[in-house]
């Protein structure tokens, strides 16, 4: 399909986008959000600052989507002054609107955009729309402490990758973690000198994750990776260079050093018809807690009869 709607403008006539403002001005601008309204990432947003967005559900792009049946670099949006232009990268499952499968398109006020199971539109929104909206989100798919997902947010995104490796077969790490004698430095450090633990610990973890992997604080002091599409040595080297950067991290609460360990349980499994996403969790969950049992601060690693099962 060609680019039509050319001369169509995204934006309200209200709106607010050349020429002088004042500061209680500044506050009604209304700019450019791409805004998911289902699939798996349903209710997050992107303040659209640069000149394009691509995304997919790689590293490569800009804007990451959990959703399976998105290509790696799926479709770019660019941004003009008062209007955007959508194009498809040639994605495998393609790009609709209104049903009829897309290339490039300049997008009109109410297009909303479906690629695999996520469906997407652009709004234009003012500073402190997006900011309510965006505290809702947080309340209801991140933990309030770390800003990572939360559980629920976790086993909903997990279910998707789940479901994708069943029907490709694919590889899937699953890797558990938890801070060791985390009650004594409670009882130690004070409880905000624990909470701080978690907060710089969730950071280290999240620097060392893929943007397309998952990340949640699973519960009290544990925390649960998801890694996609990686052999179970690649996630094994992964989660022991994490337990070293833990180690050697110079946790400080009110000058106060707090010297911090992990224990970690790393399952890997090729998917199969018969497995399910509560046994992959148990599995590395068996896997953490050998490694408390077996002395903390190690990794322990589920194996499986055959290799190919994990590599
Ligand atoms: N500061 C802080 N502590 C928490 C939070 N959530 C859970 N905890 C504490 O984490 C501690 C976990 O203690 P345990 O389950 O006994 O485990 P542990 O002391 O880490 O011992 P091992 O896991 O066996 O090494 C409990 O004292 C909880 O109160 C939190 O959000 N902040």
């Amino acid at each position: 399909m060609s680019a039509s709607g050319k001369n169509c403008s995204l934006l309200p006539s209200t709106t607010m986008v050349s020429g002088t403002v004042n500061h209680a001005q500044v506050k009604h601008v209304l700019e450019p959000y791409l805004v998911i309204l289902s699939g798996c990432d349903r209710g997050r947003q992107f303040k659209l600052e640069q000149q394009s967005y691509v995304i997919g559900r790689s590293d490569e792009a800009d804007i990451v989507i959990g959703d399976p049946k998105i290509s790696r670099r799926h479709c770019v949006f660019t941004v003009f002054k008062d209007r955007i232009l959508f194009e498809d990268l040639q994605s495998t499952n393609g790009s609709f609107l209104a049903g009829e499968r897309i290339e490039k398109h300049w997008l009109s006020a109410h297009d909303r955009i479906m690629a695999g199971d996520t469906v997407m539109r652009i709004d234009y929104k003012c500073y402190s729309e997006a900011e309510s909206e965006q505290a809702l989100y947080r309340a209801a798919y991140t933990d309030a402490l770390t800003g990572i997902l939360n559980r629920g947010a976790f086993m909903q995104r997990a279910h998707e990758e789940f479901s994708y490796c069943k029907r490709n077969n694919a590889l899937l790490s699953i890797v558990m973690c938890d801070v060791d004698h985390f009650k004594a430095k409670n009882d130690a450090f004070g409880h905000p000198a624990g909470d701080q633990v978690l907060k710089e610990l969730s950071a280290i973890l999240s620097e060392q994750m893929r943007k397309e992997d998952l990340l949640a604080r699973y519960g009290g002091e544990e925390f649960i990776m998801m890694l996609r599409e990686t052999p179970g040595d690649a996630a094994a080297g992964w989660a022991e260079r994490i337990r070293r950067s833990v180690m050697h991290y110079p946790f400080t609460y009110k000058g106060q050093t707090i010297p911090t360990t992990i224990s970690i349980g790393v399952c890997t499994r090729r998917v199969t018809a018969i497995d399910s996403l509560p046994t992959l969790i148990r599995i590395a969950d068996d896997a953490l807690y050998l490694a408390k049992q077996n002395g903390r601060n190690r990794l322990e690693i589920a194996h499986f009869n055959s290799a190919s099962d994990w590599r």
